[in-house]
């Protein structure tokens, strides 16, 4: 007997993936196809890798229902994993992060409970629950942070999405099922391709901006190979199944290579790899973290003219120089999570040779050091003006 195309993806579960127009959300778009599923990516980002089979993407945000409901419909499992201002300017701009991640999440819940979706696993962040204080093998009992801990609106926001649907657990839905959810806190995620992170990095170094490293040598973060992630995902779809007795159901937890490292060693074969060298000086955090500060003040004052991206935020010099390191043990016990890499960045590294991203064969332009002097200087110009006022205090 023949089968046709659409016959067989009739018998397949659909699978959503939010944000699967991402590097992260795309790579477990692609596990989820490769394991028998039909998959959705809802994203306003067209993905810059090519669909594979069962795989169809679907342009539109996660805060209009009328798209969200035509990725949705008839669904088994979403993963909402789209949000907004994790990293650089993006950081700053509170109006879109609160739309995108608050309003964007109660959309999506409610898209779930209209159209008989019975599993939803929320994307979430260490952010939640780290601000800056030192945290060695944390665990799912923490708290959350209280308002005024948080150092960015992303963070805040994360958390109070990844409160909204962890309250919808249990909720029925249009028909009378129940809808259950669980939530995975993930550190930086990394893998050749990434694109939010990494190419950042490059950059600076291509820029001659990766002098210095800073925060104590001893200090240690998690990271997230996104092979893990994507794992981590099915297995916690999988968990909130009858057959897996709902184990994750109404759950959150930490996910990453489970390797805490230094961020900076983390980086050094990248470093390496790409001709720079190892940062030979090491700074204090704090004059780091009040330059960041002060960068993000001369943002907010510059961007209305020059939304140009700030070298570091408050938020990434705490990811980075903090020690924050999470258990995943919970992940382990109750999803079956097991990472196969971890702290890998060969991947990465051969990525960016093969691009020709060496020392050397970059040509930065003028324009460029040009508009870094003049943020320099406007940097400076606040120093000298915020200076005699706080020392007045
Ligand atoms: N990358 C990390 O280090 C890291 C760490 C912790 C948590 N996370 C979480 O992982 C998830 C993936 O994010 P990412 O930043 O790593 O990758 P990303 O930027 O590739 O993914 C976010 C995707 O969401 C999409 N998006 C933004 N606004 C949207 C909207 N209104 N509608 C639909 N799509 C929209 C973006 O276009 C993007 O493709 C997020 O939920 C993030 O909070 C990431």
């Amino acid at each position: 007997m023949v089968v046709t195309r659409s016959e067989a993806n009739q018998k397949k579960e659909i699978h959503v993936v939010t944000g699967g127009g991402g590097f992260p959300g795309f790579t477990l778009g692609k596990r989820l196809a490769k394991s028998g599923h039909q998959v959705r990516l809802l994203d306003i980002t067209e993905p810059v890798w090519e669909l594979e089979d069962d795989m169809e993407f679907i342009k539109g945000s996660v805060v209009d229902k009328q798209k969200v409901t035509e990725a949705i419909e008839g669904a088994s499992v979403v993963y909402h994993m789209a949000s907004y201002g994790m990293s650089g300017k993006s950081q700053l701009d509170k109006k879109r992060i609160e739309l995108v991640n608050i309003g964007g999440t109660d959309t999506v819940i409610e898209a779930c409970l209209h159209h008989d979706v019975e599993r939803l696993v929320y994307t979430s962040t260490y952010n939640v629950v780290f601000g800056g204080q030192e945290i060695r093998d944390g665990d799912e009992t923490l708290p959350y942070l209280s308002d005024e801990k948080f150092t960015d609106h992303y963070s805040k926001t994360k958390m109070l999405a990844e409160r909204k649907v962890l309250s919808s657990e249990g909720q029925l839905t249009r028909s009378g099922r129940t809808l259950r959810v669980c939530v995975l806190r993930l550190a930086g995620v990394y893998g050749p391709g990434e694109l939010r992170h990494i190419p950042r990095i490059v950059s600076y170094l291509e820029q001659g901006l990766v002098k210095v490293t800073y925060g104590s040598r001893d200090s240690k973060v998690d990271f997230l190979h996104v092979d893990n992630l994507a794992q981590a995902h099915a297995l916690a779809a999988e968990a909130l199944t009858s057959q897996k007795q709902h184990v994750a159901a109404g759950k959150a937890y930490f996910i990453s290579d489970s390797k805490p490292v230094n961020n900076f060693e983390f980086f050094r074969p990248l470093f390496e790899g790409l001709g720079y060298g190892y940062p030979k000086i090491n700074l204090p955090l704090l004059p780091v973290f009040y330059f960041a500060w002060l960068t993000e003040l001369v943002h907010g004052l510059v961007s209305p003219v020059y939304n140009f991206q700030p070298i570091l935020t408050r938020t990434e010099v705490y990811k980075t120089g903090v020690t924050h390191y999470f258990s995943t043990e919970a992940a382990g016990r109750d999803l079956g999570y097991s990472p196969t890499v971890q702290n890998d960045l060969s991947g990465v590294v051969t990525f960016y040779r093969k691009l020709g991203r060496v020392k050397g064969h970059q040509s930065t332009t003028l324009v460029y050091y040009l508009v870094n002097m003049i943020i320099l200087f406007l940097i400076y110009h606040v120093i000298l003006f915020l200076l005699p006022r706080v020392t007045a205090l």
